[in-house]
C-alpha cells in the first residue's frame, strides 16, 4: 500500500497540496477526480520523488521507489525511434534487462505489435500512451500512477486503455492511481474515488457511492425551455436554452414526460456532480 499523510506542497502563496492523507491499494484501480491546478501532477511527482512535499508524509512499501511506475504529465517518447527501441533506451537508462524477450514481453503485455519497426511518431495517441504504459512497467512496479491518461484519445482508444489497466490491477495485482478532469473517464474503472479541489481533498470513497451520492443535478438542454412550467416545482437556474435543476433520479423520467406535453423540445439531458458546476466556474475565470 502508498499512503500519504497530511501531506502538502506550497509554492510561494500557492498551497498546491493541503494535507491529503489517501491510500492506494495493490490490485485496485483508484481515480484522481480534479480540475486544472487542483494539484494531481504535485500529488504524482511527490509519490514519485520528482519533489519533495513541504510538510506530510508518504509511506512506500519499499524504501526504493522502483516499486512505482508513473506517466506524468505526457509520455516523453524518442519519436524517431522504433517502440522496441524506445523500450531499448529506457531499460538501459533504468539498469533493467534489454534482452529481446525482455523488451517483447512489454509491448506484448501493453498489446503493441512485435512487428512495426517504424518510429512512434507514426503511432496513434492511444498506442503511444500503452508504450508510456510498457515503459512505467520496467521495472515491474507494484503500482501505477498515471496522469491524465485518457486526455485525447478517442472512444476507442479510451477503451482499449481502460481494459489493459483492468487486466494490469486484477492479474498482476498492481496498485494503479488514474487522474482525470471527467468524472466519465473515472466512473466504471476506478473502484474508490478521490476529489481533489483547490489542493484539498474534498470526497474520497468507492466511486459508484460518490456518483449516487451527488446524483440530484440534472443540465437539460431545450430550444423553449423558459416557457416551462413544469421546471417551476423544482429548485433550477435558467441560462438561455440551458437549465441546471436539482431533482431525484426516480422523479426526472416524470419531469421528462411533463416537458414533452408541454411542447419543450429537450435536445439534451445530463447527470450534473458538484464538481461539474465547479469545472465550469474555473473555466470562465
Ligand atoms: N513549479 C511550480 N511553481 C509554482 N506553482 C506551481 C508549480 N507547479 C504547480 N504549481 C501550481 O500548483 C497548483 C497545482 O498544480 P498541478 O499541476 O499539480 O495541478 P493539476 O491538478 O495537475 O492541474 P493540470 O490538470 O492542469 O495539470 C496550480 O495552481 C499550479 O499553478
Amino acid at each position: 500500500m502508498i499512503k500519504t499523510v497530511a501531506l502538502s506542497k506550497t509554492y510561494g502563496k500557492v498551497k498546491a497540496l493541503d494535507k491529503v492523507s489517501l491510500e492506494i491499494e495493490g490490485g485496485k484501480i483508484h481515480g484522481l477526480l480534479g480540475p486544472n491546478g487542483a494539484g494531481k501532477s504535485t500529488l504524482f511527482k511527490m509519490i514519485c520523488g520528482l519533489i519533495s512535499p513541504t510538510s506530510g508524509e508518504i509511506l512506500l512499501p519499499q524504501k526504493e521507489r522502483k516499486c512505482v511506475g508513473a506517466i506524468i504529465e505526457n509520455v516523453g517518447l524518442y519519436m524517431h525511434l522504433s517502440a522496441f527501441e524506445n523500450l531499448y533506451v529506457f531499460s538501459k537508462i533504468q539498469n533493467a534487462p534489454t534482452q529481446q524477450s525482455a523488451l517483447e514481453h512489454l509491448l506484448e503485455l501493453v498489446d503493441l505489435p512485435l512487428d512495426r519497426k517504424d518510429p512512434v511518431r507514426n503511432f496513434s495517441l492511444g498506442m503511444k500512451q500503452r508504450l508510456g504504459l510498457a515503459i512505467a512497467m520496467i521495472n515491474q512496479p507494484e503500482f501505477l500512477l498515471l496522469d491524465e491518461p485518457f486526455s485525447g484519445l478517442d472512444p476507442s482508444g479510451t477503451q482499449k486503455l481502460k481494459n489493459l489497466l483492468s487486466e494490469l490491477a486484477k492479474q498482476k495485482n498492481i496498485g494503479i492511481l488514474v487522474s482525470s478532469h471527467l468524472i466519465e473517464e473515472l466512473n466504471l474503472i476506478s473502484e474508490q474515488l478521490f476529489v481533489l479541489q483547490k489542493g484539498k481533498l474534498i470526497e474520497q470513497g468507492r466511486t459508484d457511492s460518490i456518483i449516487r451520492k451527488h446524483a440530484t443535478h440534472y443540465l437539460i438542454i431545450a430550444q423553449n425551455i423558459q416557457n416551462s412550467k413544469s421546471i417551476l416545482g423544482y429548485q433550477h437556474q435558467i441560462e438561455g436554452q440551458k437549465v441546471e435543476i436539482e431533482i431525484s433520479a426516480e422523479k426526472l423520467p416524470k419531469l421528462l414526460q411533463s416537458l414533452l406535453e408541454e411542447g419543450i423540445q429537450i435536445q439534451s439531458c445530463k447527470q450534473l456532480m458538484p464538481w461539474d458546476t465547479f469545472f465550469t466556474t474555473e473555466y470562465d475565470d
